[in-house]
């Protein structure tokens, strides 16, 4: 299969939510006030946010319909979504100099961090990008082992420490590490705990400070992930992480997995930070910088174009 059918497969629940929420409101006999309203609400439902839906709302209502019909309707809601995810969907830019290029990688735990964190990492090898893995969650042995099976896969080498060892040393090793193998990209897995804030505030403060003495730009990236089954949830991570943590960038996952898709609609129109990629499946290649315009059309529920 093809990235763009595992795509729309992937964002199949989402549509039919979308759709079903919708259906019916295109058989009333006028486009007025009452049904825009429903539309309106019919698309919060489907997890795209108050600001998205008022926006696509009024851009139905500035066109002036009498009335209009599904298919109608699903091609203006693609039309508007792609304009919300057109200005934030910018792949990952490696412009770190001197390399290496240094990513943290941040999120709470079971979002889906270390298995993109192995995406990601093929995803620049692709790229002709030599790729170090550091296993900086050091508070599990699981999460250890988990990242260097990931290594494994994709053939990167992975840099780790006991468990339980100070993750801003194995990030200063790596970043050692990385200029004396010519590698250009760090990509830093950290223990990401909401749970204790003040612990995971501490633990980033130490590692950009580490990072800072060997390159000031470094982190050049910090990636918040974002489990999409969480639906505003994952909203919420994004205002605690932004606070905590300086988040750069997002990248949302298990779009598959769920009908509450439209969540990477609202996030976009909410906090108009860029999203890197989207994973649409458990597989190393499930996971891609995003076509705003097919995206936008797989949520509509309309073929690719
Ligand atoms: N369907 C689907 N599953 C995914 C996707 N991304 C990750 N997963 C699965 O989600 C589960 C959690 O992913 P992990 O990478 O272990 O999450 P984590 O945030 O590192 O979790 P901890 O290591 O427990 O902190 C795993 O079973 C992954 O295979 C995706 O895009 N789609």
């Amino acid at each position: 299969m093809s990235w763009l059918e595992r795509l729309t497969g992937g964002f199949r629940k989402t549509s039919d939510r979308v759709a079903e929420n919708l259906s019916g409101l295109t058989s009333k006999a006028a486009l007025d006030t009452a049904t825009l309203d429903d539309i309106e609400e019919a698309l919060i439902a489907s997890d795209l946010g108050p600001e998205a839906s008022k926006r696509i709302r009024d851009a139905i209502a500035a066109r002036k319909f009498e009335q209009i019909d599904e298919r109608g309707l699903r091609t203006i809601l693609a039309e508007e979504i792609e304009k919300i995810l057109a200005p934030v969907a910018k792949p990952l830019d490696i412009y770190g100099f001197p390399r290496p290029h240094v990513i943290l990688v941040i999120g709470v735990n079971g979002s889906g961090k270390t298995t993109t964190i192995g995406k990601v990492g093929h995803l620049l090898q692709e790229q002709d990008y030599g790729v170090l893995l550091a296993a900086g969650d050091t508070f599990r042995a699981a999460a250890i082992e988990q990242l260097q099976v990931w290594g494994q896969r994709i053939g990167a080498p992975v840099i780790a420490g006991k468990e339980g060892s100070d993750a801003a040393g194995l990030v200063w090793d790596g970043v050692k590490q990385a200029t004396a193998q010519g590698i250009d990209v760090l990509i830093v897995d950290t223990a990401g705990r909401l749970q204790n804030k003040s612990h995971l505030m501490e633990e980033l403060t130490k590692v950009r400070r580490v990072l800072g003495k060997l390159n000031e730009e470094a982190p050049h990236d910090v990636l918040l992930v974002l489990d999409a089954t969480t639906g505003q949830n994952a909203l919420n991570q994004i205002e605690v992480f932004q606070e905590t943590a300086g988040v750069t960038g997002l990248i949302m996952t298990k779009l598959d997995g769920t009908a509450r898709g439209g969540v990477l609609v609202a996030a976009a129109e909410k906090f108009g930070m860029p999203i890197h990629a989207i994973g649409v499946g458990e597989g190393v290649d499930d996971l891609r910088p995003f076509d705003p315009r097919a995206v936008a059309r797989a949520i509509a529920g309309l073929p690719p174009a």
